[in-house]
Parts: C-alpha cells; structure tokens; sequence
C-alpha cells in the first residue's frame, strides 16, 4: 500500500501551532487529513466555499464527502480544517475515555469532517451521516470547527442518530439539540460559567464573554437569532409553541440545558433547590439516559423519567431513600417545571 501514517503540523483558527496524525502517499509525496490511528479513521475534507445547500445535496445524492486537503510539506496551511481534524479526534478520544465507547455508532465507523461548507456559513451540522462546518460571515461567527463545544455538538448528533435517533422537532428535538448542547460543553471542559456557554470561542468575534447559548442563565441571551422577541426559556411553563427552528428545537433545548446545568452546580431556581452532584456524575446520567432509555419520540417528561431511572441505576436508593443524586435529577426536573 502506498500511503503511510505521518504526523504533521498546522496552525489552528487561534492560531495555535499544533502536531497531528495524517497519511502520506509514498508516491506522490502527498499528505491527506486522513488520521489512521483512531477508529477507522479520523477523515478532514473541505467543500471549497460551495453553497451549503449544493454541497448537502451532492452529499446526500453521491456520498459527496468534499475535496481531500492535501499539502506537499509536513504543514497544512488551512486553519479550519486542522482545528476540525484535530477537535475531532479529542472528542472520540472523550467518548472512548470517559465511556468506552469506539465512535459515533460504538463500532469504529469513520469519522467525517467537511470544513468551507456554505459561503459564509454562520452554523456547523451533522447531516447524519457526517459533521460540515461553516466558515461565518466574520461577524456573527469564524469558522465554526474552532470551537470545541460546536465539533462535540455535532459529533453528539452522530451518537444520538445511533442511540436514540430523537426526532428533530417538537420536544424530542429539543431533547436533541440539549443533549448535544451538554456533552459539547462537557467535553469542551471549560471552568467556571464558561463552561455553561455555547459556541462562545466563535460567535461575534467583535463581543467577548458571549455564547450562542447559555445553560447557567439561559434568559440572558435574547432570541433575537429566530427572528422572536423575548429569551431563551429556563422553565417548562415559557417553552415555545411556534413553528420556527423546527417547532423550537435550539429554543427549548434551554429548559433540559437548564436542568442539567441545576444537576451538575446546583442552586435554586423559582423557588426549588437542587444540591449538585458534579459533573463526572452528570455526565454518565445523561450518557445512560441516551443510550439506555431514550427513544426518538421521547418528550420532556418522558426524558425526567428516564434521567431519575439512568440516576437510580448508577446511584441506587439507600436504605429506601433515592441517592442524593437521584434526588437532583428529581429537583433538577420540579425547578424547570417539567413532571
Ligand atoms: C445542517 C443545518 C444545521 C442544523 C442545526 C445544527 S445540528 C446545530 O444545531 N448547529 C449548532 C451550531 C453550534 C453548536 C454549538 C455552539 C454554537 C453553534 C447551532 O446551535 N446552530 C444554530 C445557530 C441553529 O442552527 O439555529
Ligand atoms: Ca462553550
Ligand atoms: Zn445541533
């Protein structure tokens, strides 16, 4: 066989001199974004600008995975695509660490990033087979794959497709859109209140200290993104009834974001304390509640029930009372409004 594992360097969108794994054809000389050394491979393509909905309809027709980004030296002179490359593999890495899970289907499937997807793309997906990143228009966003807590959202779609598969609208959506929003954060580890933020290492360059989204207060940040007056809802009682986003899908993510961020930090909130349990617990809660009892129509109450029974496996009653950890989940889900 003509190619060869070779590690390579390049510079991240901060600018960051990193080393990584690639492949090398010993004939040409070529080096690909091809890493061999995780699952079935860790693979980093670029869509060259195309217009996202172009590029998603060769993809979902051909298997269009984009263009191979190749360089003739040890250095990849196309930022985007080493952070993607490179924020790829530390979230397999995370999910075979923390759960001994081998990829998005826990079965070694080939991971594949698509960076330039769109012209000035300001938004990252998983299309459901793969993961494409956009480039942002500079303004509102920089290239999405900078962030970590964006590449663990979209990989966490392609565990969910494998798991769950919640349907991406109404509540299980939702549901959907949550649980991506907490293990990206999770595994983007982030201290303090920055690690309740979403996409803040990408979104308006211009404003510091901001997110897309915020799990700690998620009535901070104004919905002004879906074109509707008001904030992101933190109480089952807000939640939003329209049409937009796919019935609310990012919207009401925020009431579950809220939820787990009560179970991890604790606090009161309208009234109900909940005492935290961590977020090494938190994280295992939720991992066994997608995987173990989530189903793709699952609602919100249908979710608390499957969080408090994922909580009573790990963490079983003692002496006939629930553990304090399934004690927060119940708190947790009474807080946000959601039975
Ligand atoms: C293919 C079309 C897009 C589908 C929505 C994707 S999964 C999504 O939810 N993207 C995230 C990107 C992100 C993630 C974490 C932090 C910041 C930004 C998202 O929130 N997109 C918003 C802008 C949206 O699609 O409304
Ligand atoms: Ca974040
Ligand atoms: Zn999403």
């Amino acid at each position: 066989d003509k190619s060869e594992p070779i590690t390579s360097r390049g510079m991240d969108i901060f600018g960051n001199l990193l080393t990584f794994n690639s492949t090398l054809n010993k004939e040409t000389g070529a080096r690909y974004l091809f890493d061999n050394t995780r699952a079935n491979g860790v693979h980093t393509f670029h869509a060259q600008r195309m217009p996202e909905f172009s590029f998603l309809l060769l993809n979902a027709l051909l298997g269009f995975t984009g263009f191979e980004v190749t360089t003739s030296s040890s250095f990849f002179y196309d930022p985007a695509a080493v952070s993607a490359h490179v924020n790829a593999g530390k979230v397999y890495d995370y999910y075979k660490r923390v759960f001994n899970r081998d990829s998005l289907d826990n079965n070694g499937m080939k991971l594949i990033s698509t960076v330039h997807v769109g012209e000035k793309w300001n938004n990252a997906g998983w299309n459901g087979k793969q993961m494409i990143y956009g480039d942002g228009d500079g303004q509102l966003m920089i290239s999405t794959s900078g962030g970590m807590d964006v590449i663990g959202h979209e990989m966490t779609h392609g565990v969910i497709t494998h798991t769950a598969d919640l349907i991406y609208e109404g509540e299980s959506g939702a549901l959907n859109e949550s649980l991506a929003d907490i293990m990206g954060s999770f595994i983007e580890n982030k201290t303090g209140d920055d690690l309740w933020l979403l996409g803040e290492d990408i979104y308006t360059p211009n404003i510091p200290g901001d997110g897309l989204r915020d799990m700690k207060d998620p009535g901070s940040v104004p919905l002004s993104g879906y074109t509707e007056t008001g904030y992101y809802p933190d109480h089952y009682n807000d939640r939003y009834l329209g049409e937009k986003d796919n019935g609310g899908v990012h919207i009401n993510s925020s009431i579950n974001n809220k939820a787990a961020h009560l179970i991890t930090e604790g606090g009161t909130h309208y009234g109900v304390t909940v005492n935290g349990i961590g977020k090494q617990k938190a994280e295992k809660i939720f991992y066994r509640t997608l995987t173990h009892y989530l189903t793709a129509s699952s609602n919100f109450s249908d979710m608390r029930q499957a969080a408090v029974q994922a909580a009573r496996d790990l963490y079983p009653d003692r002496n006939g009372e629930p553990s304090v950890e399934v004690q927060a989940v119940m708190a947790a889900y009474d807080a946000v409004g959601v039975h």
